[in-house]
């Protein structure tokens, strides 16, 4: 038996107090158990997506579109579904989505997320708007791999200043997020006027800056909070970006570059051109586009345009096992797991994660075993069919 799928053994030989933290292991049970744990506001900016949620809603239905096709009698014994993906070697190809503002969800926040993907060998991805410093979430993720997700602000100074903390601290590759330059129409938000930031929630990395303290004349303290918090929104998107300004960026990090939230063929062929290492397909858990093609439907056109000279990372509506192993049968090198880890968070702290994740690698492995693979490269479009 297999160390991921350990965890199945284990619930059933150890009982449930004993190994599970009471939460589901039907993932898709969470939502519900932490609506009933969390505040209104929390849950709404969590589980929430833009407009009608037309697409949030489309990145699902995306996956019940595809179906594996389990084949028998192959001999999945030995069992290995270890990666390496842009440099990070992985016990499996999934990855801890940069959620921000973990700490409206529990306390602990990313510092729980950080020891709780250390636990089990995961890269979990620190957003720019963390809840609490990256030097403190790498102080807590001990040696466990990290990747830095960066927000662009507009002054470079601070964009550079956080690319250096962040190397400082050990993050070993860099995730930009392109399509997140401002919010989008959030109504679950609106309708509660709600947003963590204005309440100091993820806004950490922005006040320890010493590029940001200077421009709001030193540490930020009650009294200079509002300057702070309103340079804060000044600075914290940059529309005017440009494929020409990630020729500045590759001068600033000498590790790998993946850019999230690709969607287009064209725009993963020009991520190729302009030096990238890798793409995220994602549309943001459908959180800014709504209408938005499901992101699972984009994937195959970008794998297929960048014809695996960079890496294709995934993401959006990943919610099982079974989810996960869809979107590497299309193609993807590894999957960005988003939503269901905040819910364990939210659930149970770093235990919460811990359980959520070693769910989904049990389920992965399980999965992938039981329709004839051992290893992740096996898989193909072979693997599904059509509903
Ligand atoms: C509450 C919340 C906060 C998020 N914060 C960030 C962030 O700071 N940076 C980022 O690149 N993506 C952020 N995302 C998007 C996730 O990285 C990921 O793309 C998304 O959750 C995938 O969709 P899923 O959760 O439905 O699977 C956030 C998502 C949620 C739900
Ligand atoms: C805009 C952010 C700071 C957080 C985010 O990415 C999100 O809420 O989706």
């Amino acid at each position: 038996m297999s160390q991921l799928a350990d965890f199945q053994n284990e619930i059933y030989l150890n009982g449930l107090a004993d190994v599970l933290p009471g939460l589901p292991t039907d993932l898709t049970r969470l939502a519900g158990a932490a609506e009933a744990k969390l505040s209104a506001t929390s849950f709404g900016y969590l589980a929430g997506a833009a407009g009608s949620e037309a697409t949030a809603r489309a990145n699902r239905e995306a996956f019940d579109r595809w179906r594996i096709v389990p084949r028998m009698l192959r001999d999945v014994a030995e069992r290995d579904l270890s990666v390496t993906v842009l440099g990070t070697p992985m016990p499996a190809p999934v990855l801890l989505a940069p959620i921000g503002v973990q700490s409206i969800l529990h306390p602990d926040g990313e510092l729980a997320t950080a020891r709780a993907a250390a636990a089990t060998g995961l890269t979990a991805i620190l957003s720019t708007a963390a809840s609490h410093t990256m030097e403190d979430v790498a102080e807590a993720g001990g040696d466990g791999p990290r990747w830095y997700q960066l927000y662009w602000p507009k002054d470079r100074e601070l964009a550079a200043s956080f690319l250096d903390r962040a190397k400082a601290a050990g993050y070993t590759a860099l995730v930009v997020t392109v399509d997140t330059f401002t919010l989008a129409w959030r109504p679950r938000d609106l309708d509660r006027a709600y947003l963590p930031f204005l309440r100091g929630i993820g806004v950490a990395n922005y006040f320890s800056d010493p590029v940001f303290q200077r421009a709001v004349g030193g540490p930020v303290t009650d009294e200079n909070r509002q300057v702070a918090l309103l340079h804060w929104i000044g600075q914290f998107g940059n529309p005017s970006l440009t494929w020409d300004d990630l020729a500045w960026l590759r001068e600033q990090w000498d590790g790998p570059i993946a850019l999230k939230g690709i969607q287009h063929a064209d725009d993963a062929r020009r991520a190729v051109d302009t030096g990238m290492d890798g793409v995220v397909v994602s549309n943001h858990g459908g959180r800014q586009v709504d209408g938005a093609v499901a992101s699972l439907d984009a994937l195959p056109a970008v794998v297929d345009a960048v014809g695996g000279q960079i890496g294709v990372l995934f993401d959006s509506g990943v919610r099982t096992g079974a989810d996960v192993a869809k979107a590497l049968a299309l193609g993807a090198d590894a999957v960005l797991l988003g939503r269901p880890y905040a819910f364990g968070l939210a659930l149970d702290g770093e235990a919460g994660v811990r359980h959520v994740l070693r769910c989904v690698l049990a389920e992965l492995e399980l999965t992938l075993a039981l329709s004839g693979h051992r290893t992740v490269s096996e898989l193909s479009l072979d693997f599904l069919a059509r509903a």
